[in-house]
């Protein structure tokens, strides 16, 4: 069999990202932070110890909460809390809550920052335990005025604040009456999105149900605000009796098998403000992000910023500075706006999250549509272990469950299947994502399943995804599917005879429905739908 160069898929082989050595890392690093710090700030005029509660704003750049803790304080004392609920647990359909890729990147993360907190004069103090537990305890420990923390605008997020400021109020107003302290306040601090909250040009109650119409008036009437700038000396802090070394948190790590393929993220602000300088200065791939974002396969068709903006190792803003500068010294074009413009969708799920509150988590969604979704555990468990038999599909659950990654392509396909070809409840796919994602946001997440599943708030658009056409224009030469699925050879352009026909051999076409559709033999059955079901499924409505 004769295979041109061009079709054939990359060496398997992992790829680091963001792929520079530890000492490059550390010269990008230095030169951002000292882009982004200052070290002549106003004198500090607070008094006391402030706490610093790091929750998904695993940074120093532009965070706001350790800005305002700073300056409140003679002494800031950072605190990050391994809380039960997120690592070791089930969700409600039996999935790890934080999956092992997950938390090898959040407790990268965890290190990164206690590095760089220890560089610029503070410390990081991880617990295990749920923060209403050790935040007042802390909190009397240290006399502190203030706990610092980012706002989040999910349901569990939220119980979590109110049972820390209630517990704060509990355990710290006791104290005040023999040592006339006020109780400790929690003081959160917006800082998830690239648009402030409080610029919006509406309250989030009323936020426009289209995309579009949020981002225009956004865009027309809205400035992104620039990133806060820290000082770059950030101590003392408090005296700590024992501040927990790097070893300690390795008792959180977790045992991941190895995989000799797919890209393997490593978590933390330093490796976020490397791989934003490899992608935008050293491979000057910003330049061509829109031709390119649709992509599959390998570290840069797209930015591959999300799991560090989830885990805010990376700041939405510092990165919408970077954009402008990129154009103000290399260039502007269309590829630099789109960039601006998929952070904005990021922007919008969130703000949407405040508005739609828990009916985001329910089957029915945010529209409370009515349907009567499958829960076949057997086809299910074939679409998450990526063995339903159509090759693309297959491809991308094999990638997210041995990266923690998948394309946004892929996601739109894997969703559409799940949801629109098998009719299983949605909601299973989307707390699997959660589980393996690395970068899992409930707001993104559920967001985009809604969406995706037709129970969101914008019902016009049509998601189906037809799995043949996606291959023909995504994978052309399936070269992402040999990629993931060794078993399957891509087809000379000149012997495919359908679309999406791309594979050797084990592949057949099938009528399916009212598409075409190809199945590899022995895949898992999946039940044939009526074109009326189908389109009754595509517009989300009852037929
Ligand atoms: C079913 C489904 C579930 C998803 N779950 C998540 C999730 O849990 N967390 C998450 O960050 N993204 C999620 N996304 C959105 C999107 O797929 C990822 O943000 C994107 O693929 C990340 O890759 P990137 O950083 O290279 O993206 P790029 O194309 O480089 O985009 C840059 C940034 O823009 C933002 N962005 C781009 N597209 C979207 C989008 N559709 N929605 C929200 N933000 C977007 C992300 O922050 C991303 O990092 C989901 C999409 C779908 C269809």
């Amino acid at each position: 069999m004769h295979h041109s160069n061009s079709s054939r898929p990359p060496a398997a082989g992992v790829q680091l990202v963001p792929g520079l050595t530890a000492e490059e890392m550390g010269t990008v690093v230095e030169r951002t932070f000292e882009r982004y710090t200052s070290s002549s700030m106003p004198t500090r005029k607070g008094k006391g110890v402030a706490i610093v509660w790091f929750r998904n704003d695993l940074r120093i750049l532009d965070n706001e909460a350790l800005f305002q803790a700073w300056i409140s304080s003679e002494a800031v004392l950072p605190v990050y809390c391994v809380d039960p609920r997120l690592f070791g647990s089930t969700h409600n359909f039996g999935f790890p809550k934080t999956g092992v890729l997950r938390t090898r990147f959040l407790m990268e993360s965890l290190v990164d920052l206690k590095r760089n907190l220890t560089k610029h004069g503070l410390d990081l103090l991880i617990k295990q335990g749920k923060p209403e537990d050790l935040l007042p305890s802390l909190a009397k420990a240290y006399a502190a005025h203030t706990v610092y923390a980012q706002k989040e605008t999910c349901s569990e997020e939220l119980n979590v604040e109110q049972l820390v400021a209630r517990n704060l109020k509990l355990v710290t107003s006791s104290a005040s009456e023999s040592n006339s302290i006020y109780g400790t306040r929690l003081k959160l601090i917006w800082g998830g999105s690239m648009y402030h909250i409080d610029d919006l040009p509406f309250d989030c109650k009323i936020l426009p149900d289209v995309y579009t119409q949020f981002r225009k008036s956004v865009e027309f009437k809205s400035k992104v605000r620039g990133s806060v700038k820290l000082p770059s000396a950030l101590g003392p802090p408090p005296q700590v009796g024992d501040w927990g070394c790097f070893s300690e948190i390795s008792q959180f790590a977790v045992e991941i098998p190895k995989v000799d393929r797919g890209m393997r993220f490593l978590g933390g602000e330093s490796a976020g403000l490397s791989r934003l300088h490899e992608y935008f200065w050293n491979k000057d791939l910003l330049g061509i992000y829109k031709e390119t974002r649709n992509g599959m396969l390998g570290p840069d068709y797209s930015t591959k910023f999300s799991p560090w903006l989830a885990t805010g190792c990376l700041s939405a803003r510092l990165i919408h500075d970077e954009v402008k500068r990129y154009e103000a010294e290399r260039q502007s074009n269309n590829s630099t706006y789109w960039l601006v413009f998929e952070l904005i969708w990021r922007d919008y799920f969130r703000f949407l999250s405040i508005k739609q509150g828990n009916s985001l988590f329910h089957l029915g969604g945010p529209r409370k549509v009515e349907n009567n979704w499958s829960t076949d555990r057997n086809l299910f468990d074939a679409w998450k272990d990526g063995r339903t038999g159509y090759p693309l599909v297959d491809a991308n659950m094999k990638e997210l469950s041995t990266t923690g990654f998948m394309s946004n392509r892929g996601r739109q396909i894997v969703c559409s299947f799940l949801v629109r070809d098998m009719g299983i409840d949605w909601r299973m796919g989307a707390e699997w994502f959660e589980s393996c994602l690395l970068d899992y946001d409930p707001c993104s997440n559920y967001g985009n399943w809604t969406y995706g599943a037709g129970v969101g708030n914008d019902p016009r658009e049509d998601r189906y995804f037809s799995i043949p056409k996606q291959a023909q224009n995504y994978d052309p030469e399936g070269k992402f599917v040999a990629y993931w699925l060794s078993e399957l050879q891509p087809l000379p352009k000149e012997k495919r005879n359908f679309p999406g026909h791309s594979y050797i051999k084990t592949i057949v076409p099938l009528k399916f429905g009212s598409h075409n559709r190809t199945v590899a033999k022995g895949a898992a059955s999946v039940p044939r739908r009526t074109s009326a079901e189908n389109k009754w499924k595509r517009d989300g409505k009852r037929g």
